[in-house]
């Protein structure tokens, strides 16, 4: 027995185990056996199958759940879509009155929904306890705030429908509240699919939905594999999807929804760089790692799994850490002193085991935890791998499990090209005691949230989510809630087709047309890149034709490599995104200006297209004077926030430009429609390459003339044309393209989603007529939403 003189020596924890009483009295008394829950009962499978899931700690098994189908997704959905206008009906206040309700019945079981995910997943009590729970009630608190303030928040936006929401195993409930917690708020009804591994407080969670009085239908839950989830994805009635997990599904559910408009956001995978320089506090730094790999046992999305650390310190800051994991204990997850639980499952303790014996193998520097795990249930020691180099396996590919990888660094050049050596960009931290290090690596840094001097920290009012492959849209905050809302104008809006003129026709003689033989025309138009005016590279040519068909000249017929140029082009712009918003508004005002002066062979090109009046094509081109005048008032006004998060942090959401942005623009209102969407992205700093229709290419290659004088700078919009989707293709394929907008017919939209599926950028693909003339639907909030991605930057402050 252990002596008090003994524990004043070694100041150990005792143990301090929670009795799993409560969990295993419930699940006894659902006879250890669960169906789905749907229309607000629970339902036996229609297949009659069930699945085994087991306590990782222990190997036992907890319970049998039911196995969906597509039959039982098909009832679930149903019952979704009944539910539907009642709930959307029900009105902000009333639907707030329900998520405060569920809110409050959270917290009075916490306690046991606690226990019940530790069982569950292997997650320490102290972390379900102290985090998950705590968290998941805050999201629906919040949301309970935005249901309240949907109307006067979200004017002109209703409910997106029934969503489908698929999570992953690493914080179940905690996912499932980001995921219903909006979604309701919003009007929405859902089928939500726990991850197969940890269905069991899902299913606590939907008795509670009984519990609180929550209508039937509103949420329902199927639980199932990997081809359940499937189901759901392909659904025709499901209207969003929702998916957090890797970025492996991820791709397969872009490619399994790219023929619907479902929206969709993806919430994928990370390997999240953890910076420290050489003025960091070190201990501080020490516990960051800490909680930035071993929480959760490193099963977490934006676990900081990569230490960049200055030369100069790296081997002192290695020594303090490799003395710190020594005191790490590996047990219990029900023990309230172990620092770290089970892992999930046996295959990903065996994966991660893999991966850490093939560096070791390698002879790279190993390092782990010293104190003994249990015997039986799936652990893995606390390790750190040394002097990783940049490029290897070890320190580019998700582990998903306890393991850090350390690298050297010199300069903040350096550092920022380390961290950004990655496919992913979901997190990153920084600690430097200087708040200017921290803030200008901040805006370098390729990831949707940036914690200076902390790691892992979140709150319901700011976004999560991530650049590059780790997926597009945001949990959380106002961002998160326009991923389950659409503008109402769009539901009524007919289907975009596009005219016979529009396309691309077979090269002819040039021959001069009656309406604009009389004007200076360059009769070949010539694409503009990287400021040049430039000859297709096929030198190929193709004819351009009025709307009635007559011959108006010919255009260079632009190719993949034309259009890898304009990319180029493009990246080479960079000091666009750095240009600041007021200088950014002169150029706009300055084209604005210019294009005036061209307004008679702009508006004789409108007219030979679209055979219009001569007062129409007026009419038409002096809205595209104004609209460039709106997006020039808006560049040095596209502002972020700063959000009233719940710890002592100054929590900045800004507003950051994609990169390189490829436009397909319609044929409808050609050239209000193109500088419609044009201007939004160069407002906010992006780089455009625009596709235009390939009949109006006389009229941009004379508006290339406009750019030419307007100060734009070179590389910051380039013009190709040729067969607008074949172009387009070539955009939503290029890794370097970080988002694509298409506005054109669904066939290709449905194209262009299929083709963005390797690299997973953001496709914002509107198959819908607009009318370009209407402010409210042309020009304003959505597009510059879309025309941004959110980074959020945790800033402390208190000593
Ligand atoms: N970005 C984030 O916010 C975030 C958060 C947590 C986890 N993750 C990622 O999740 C992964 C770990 O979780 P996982 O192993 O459960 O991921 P996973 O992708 O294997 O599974 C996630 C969910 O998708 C379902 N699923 C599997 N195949 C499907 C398909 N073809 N169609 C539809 N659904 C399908 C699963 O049943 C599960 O519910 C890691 O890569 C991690 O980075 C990301
Ligand atoms: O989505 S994840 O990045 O995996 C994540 C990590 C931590 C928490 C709460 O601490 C929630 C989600």
């Amino acid at each position: 027995m252990t002596s008090v003189s003994d524990i004043l020596r070694t100041m150990d924890y005792g143990p301090s185990p929670e009795s799993p009483a409560p969990v295993n009295q419930w699940l006894s008394a659902h006879g250890m056996r669960f169906g789905h829950f749907i229309g607000g009962q629970f339902v036996a499978p229609a297949a009659g199958e069930y699945f085994g899931v087991f306590n990782p700690a222990t190997e036992e098994r907890l319970a049998l759940v039911a196995q969906g189908g597509a039959h039982d997704v098909d009832q679930a959905v149903a019952a979704a879509r009944q539910a539907l206008p009642a709930w959307a009906a029900l009105g902000g206040h009333q639907r707030a009155r329900h998520l405060y309700a569920i809110a409050r019945h959270l917290q009075k079981h916490a306690r046991f929904l606690a226990v019940l995910e530790s069982m569950d997943n292997g997650k320490t009590l102290r972390e379900s306890r102290d985090v998950d729970l705590p968290l998941a009630v805050r999201h629906f608190y919040h949301h309970a705030g935005w249901a309240q303030l949907l109307a006067s928040e979200f004017p002109a936006h209703e409910a997106v429908g029934v969503c489908g929401q698929i999570v992953p195993w690493n914080f179940p409930l905690l996912m499932l509240a980001w995921k219903l917690a909006p979604a309701l708020a919003a009007g929405c009804t859902v089928v939500l699919k726990p991850a197969e591994l940890t269905p069991l407080t899902a299913i606590a969670f939907a008795q509670l939905c009984v519990g609180v009085g929550l209508p039937a239908g509103v949420v329902n839950i199927v639980t199932g594999d990997g081809d359940t989830g499937a189901h759901l994805v392909r659904h025709p009635e499901v209207h969003k999807i929702a998916f957090t997990g890797s970025t492996e599904v991820g791709r397969m559910i872009r490619r399994a929804s790219a023929d619907s408009d479902k929206k969709l956001s993806l919430e994928l995978g990370g390997k999240s760089p953890f910076i420290v320089f050489d003025d960091a506090d070190i201990d501080a730094a020490v516990e960051g790692v800490v909680d930035s790999i071993w929480f959760n046992q490193g099963q977490v999305c934006c676990a900081g799994s990569r230490i960049l650390v200055q030369e100069s310190i790296a081997e002192r800051f290695g020594a303090k850490l490799r003395a710190r994991m020594q005191r790490l204990r590996v047990g219990d997850p029900l023990d309230k002193s172990s620092d770290m639980g089970a892992i999930v499952d046996g295959v990903q303790l065996q994966r991660i085991g893999q991966m850490v014996a093939a560096g070791r193998a390698e002879g790279l520097a190993c390092w782990q935890g010293a104190l003994e795990p249990p015997a039986c249930g799936h652990f893995f020691p606390p390790t750190f791998l040394e002097n990783v180099p940049a490029a290897h396996p070890l320190a580019q590919e998700e582990i998903f499990g306890p393991v850090v990888v350390s690298m050297g660094f010199r300069t903040l050049d350096e550092a920022v090209a380390l961290a950004n050596n990655s496919r992913y960009g979901l997190a990153a931290s920084v600690w430097s005691e200087n708040v200017n290090v921290c803030l200008t690596v901040a805006a370098e840094l390729l990831a949707g949230v940036v914690w200076i001097n902390g790691a892992n920290l979140f709150d319901a009012a700011a976004g999560f989510g991530g650049y590059r492959e780790s997926g597009f849209g945001r949990e959380g905050g106002r961002e998160g809630m326009h991923e389950y809302l659409v503008p109402k104008w769009l539901r009524t809006a007919s289907a975009l087709e596009e005219p016979e003129s529009a396309r691309l026709h077979p090269s002819a003689h040039p021959e001069p047309t009656a309406a604009l033989a009389a004007q200076p025309i360059d009769r070949s138009a010539k694409f503009y890149i990287g400021g040049q005016h430039t000859r297709a590279d096929s030198g190929y040519s193709f004819g351009v034709r009025s709307h009635g068909g007559a011959l108006l000249g010919h255009a260079g017929l632009g190719s993949r490599k034309d259009v890898r140029n304009a990319v180029e082009a493009a990246h080479k712009a960079s000091g666009w995104a750095k240009t600041s918003g007021h200088a950014r508004a002169q150029v706009l005002y300055c084209f604005a200006e210019n294009l005036a002066a061209r307004a008679d062979c702009l508006v004789a090109h409108l007219r030979a297209m679209d055979a219009i009046s001569e007062a129409a094509a007026t009419r038409q081109f002096e809205q595209v004077l104004e609209r460039v005048f709106h997006y020039a008032a808006i560049a040095d006004k596209n502002d972020g926030s700063a959000h009233a998060t719940l710890t002592a942090h100054v929590t900045l959401a800004m507003n950051e430009p994609f990169g390189v942005v490829g436009l397909r623009s319609p044929a409808q209102s050609a050239l209000l429609s193109a500088l419609s969407l044009t201007l939004p992205l160069l407002a906010v700093g992006n780089r455009v390459v625009l596709i235009p229709p390939a009949h109006t290419a006389l009229m941009f290659a004379d508006l290339s003339q406009v750019l030419d004088t307007s100060d734009v700078p070179d590389g910051a919009l380039n013009i190709v044309f040729g067969d607008s989707d074949d172009l387009a293709e070539v955009l939503a394929l290029h890794d370097d393209v970080a988002a694509l907008w298409y506005f054109g017919p669904a066939a290709g939209a449905t194209r262009m989603r299929a083709a963005s599926a390797g690299n997973l950028k953001s496709v914002w693909a509107q198959s819908r007529h607009t009318d370009w003339t209407a402010p409210e639907q042309a020009q304003g909030g959505e597009y510059l939403r879309h025309a941004c991605q959110v980074k959020n930057i945790w800033i402390p402050y208190g000593e």
